[in-house]
């Protein structure tokens, strides 16, 4: 489908960051449409994209092709129920919500075809990266539709099993927040070496940045390319030390236990 018309239901943080990088991407602005309850946010979503908002869920879905669920998990069973006599045919629904299972969205919805989608806000930037698991009434149509919502605003991966998503929350879906607090972490400590904060500031981004860029693109591992900074005796490896000896991968480790087993609790306590 080469102009699908998307509707977002809910247009926060992660709907909007999707609606940045889909009209960066070249998706026209009539192709989208967010339904919100807030007045506040309608106003900033119509200013910031120029795009149709609009507070009536059964509007906003009226002729879309997609519709992505985007509002918080802890009203997803009230608004799926609410829509559910408004869908059509053919439709796909993409829920992007964390610990709300394939399983609760088809017993709320009805027999609807469901792409169940973990983005980041990295999305706005066209930066994102997705995991994405269809559940069995996607067809390869959609499925490719899916693809290129996903894909205009970074890069994505299909998962074979539902219950990796909640690996995926941890990784990638919460992971910017793990990488804004090394920023703010490090903005923090050069300030205290005596650098102003801005230029500690951009000297912890534009780190993250390079560093991420090179690990991409090269073609051995992180590990190694830590080694590379390490010179043997001399200052990397100070921090380092500090790092290993204060427990940091065991904590990194620790952390994303905690958040993949919040998605599955999430699962127990609102897919109902
Ligand atoms: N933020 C992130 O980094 C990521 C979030 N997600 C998922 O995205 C989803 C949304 O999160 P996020 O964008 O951060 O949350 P936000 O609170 O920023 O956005 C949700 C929006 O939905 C609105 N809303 C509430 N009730 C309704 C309704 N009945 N119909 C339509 N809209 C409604 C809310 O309005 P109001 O505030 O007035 O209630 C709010 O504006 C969550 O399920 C989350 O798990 C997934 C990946 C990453
Ligand atoms: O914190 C959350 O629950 C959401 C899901 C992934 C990122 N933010």
């Amino acid at each position: 489908m080469s102009s699908p018309h998307i509707a977002f239901i809910g247009a926060g943080n992660m709907a909007s960051s999707l609606i940045g990088g889909l009209l960066a991407e070249g998706f026209q602005t009539n192709q989208l449409i967010a339904s919100d309850p807030g007045a506040e946010t309608r106003s900033r979503v119509a200013e910031q994209f120029a795009i149709a908002t609009t507070d009536d869920n059964a509007q906003a879905v009226a002729g879309a092709d997609v519709i992505v669920l985007a509002v918080k998990p802890q009203v997803m069973k009230a608004v799926c129920q609410a829509l559910a006599p408004q869908l059509s045919a053919g439709q796909l629904i993409v829920s992007v919500a964390a610990g709300i299972p394939c399983a609760s969205l088809e017993k709320w919805l009805g027999d609807v075809a469901v792409v169940r989608c973990m983005p980041n806000t990295p999305a706005l930037r066209r930066q994102g990266v997705s995991g994405l698991f269809a559940n069995a009434r996607v067809s390869s149509t959609q499925r490719a539709l899916a693809e290129q919502l996903l894909g205009a605003v970074g890069i994505y991966l299909w998962v074979e099993q539902e219950s990796l998503i909640d690996a995926v929350i941890a990784v990638s879906g919460s992971g910017p927040a793990y990488f804004f607090l090394m920023m703010e972490a490090m903005t923090e400590a050069g300030a205290k070496l005596g650098l102003s904060r801005a230029d500690a500031e951009k000297l912890a981004l534009y780190t993250a940045l390079g560093a991420a860029d090179m690990a991409i693109h090269a073609d051995v591992d992180a590990a190694e390319l830590r080694r590379r900074v390490t010179s043997p005796g001399g200052t990397t490896e100070q921090a380092i030390r500090t790092f290993e000896e204060g427990g940091l991968r065991n904590l990194v480790e620790q952390a994303m236990n905690n958040c993949a087993a919040r998605a599955a609790e999430m699962a127990e306590q609102l897919g109902q």
